[in-house]
């Protein structure tokens, strides 16, 4: 692609692979998640999350997501058990999210796409940075929680009251005292599985842990994720939707289930 990866016609995941040829690769994300083919594996450990609200930084509109940013230099919001080794610190929470109902996640279930999806990333310490672990195969977990359409999530409102201060790409606020243990269902029950990153450079480090209970958004909160702009201040306005790769081929690949 002579021109930056977004999600349109000329740019979007088809595209990827002429300038990421790992776009093909063995471990690739997001996958459909049958749970008919999965084994539940009672090596798995139950997920322990400990996250600090005085960590969150602040809430950047990236031109393909919005993120919340934290702070990381210590060990204060953090991510071990599970299927992973070690401690994973909180870098940053996006969101993934359609243009209608119909669709907007990245992994699906038995096929079925759901509204949203937001990925909570974190990376391993026993790297330097995030920026070393994010090429390394076990440098990345992202807990992935389906959103799916029913009451308006008290828990959303927050970030979703800043996307008018973001609007279009480039634009940041300052977000603080946030804690993004909120935004996970009541059951912390996951599939696993080896993955990567869902945007260029489409990086094969991502540990995979993707809850099986969703949590609630309604279709007019799902309204404000749709109003943020891909573009930015200037430029030809185009809708931030449809941010979502769709599903690559398992090839091969296990996927383990932490619960029966
Ligand atoms: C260079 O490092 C990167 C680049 C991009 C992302 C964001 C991608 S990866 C994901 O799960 N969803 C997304 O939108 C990232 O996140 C871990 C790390
Ligand atoms: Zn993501």
């Amino acid at each position: 692609m002579s021109h930056a990866w977004g999600y349109g016609p000329t740019n979007g995941p088809d595209k990827w692979g002429e300038d990421c040829p790992i776009a093909n690769g063995p471990r690739q994300s997001p996958i459909n998640i049958l749970p008919k083919e999965i084994n539940f594996d009672p090596t798995l450990k139950p997920l322990k999350i400990k996250y600090d609200p005085s960590n969150a930084k602040g809430i950047l509109n990236n031109g393909h997501s919005f993120q919340v940013d934290y702070e990381d230099d210590t060990d204060s919001s953090t991510l071990t058990g599970g299927p992973i080794s070690g401690t994973y610190r909180l870098k940053q929470f996006h969101f993934h999210w359609g243009a209608s109902d119909d669709r907007g996640s990245e992994h699906t279930v038995n096929g079925i796409k759901f509204p949203s999806e937001l990925h909570l990333v974190h990376w391993n310490t026993k790297y330097p940075s995030f920026g070393e672990a994010a090429s390394q195969p076990d440098g990345l977990a992202v807990v992935g929680v389906f959103l799916k359409i029913g009451s308006a999530n008290p828990r959303l409102q927050k970030v979703l009251d800043a996307l008018d201060a973001i609007k279009t790409k480039g634009k940041q606020t300052t977000f603080s005292n946030f804690d993004s243990k909120t935004l996970l269902p009541g059951s912390l029950d996951y599939w696993t599985y080896d993955g990567s990153l869902t945007t260029p450079p489409l990086f094969e480090s991502v540990t995979w842990i993707v809850l099986k209970e969703p949590i609630s958004v309604s279709p007019a909160q799902m309204a404000k994720f749709r109003g943020l702009l891909f573009t930015g201040d200037g430029e030809a306005p185009c809708c931030m939707v449809d941010n979502y790769r769709p599903c690559q081929a398992l090839k091969g690949r296990r996927v383990r289930a932490s619960f029966k």
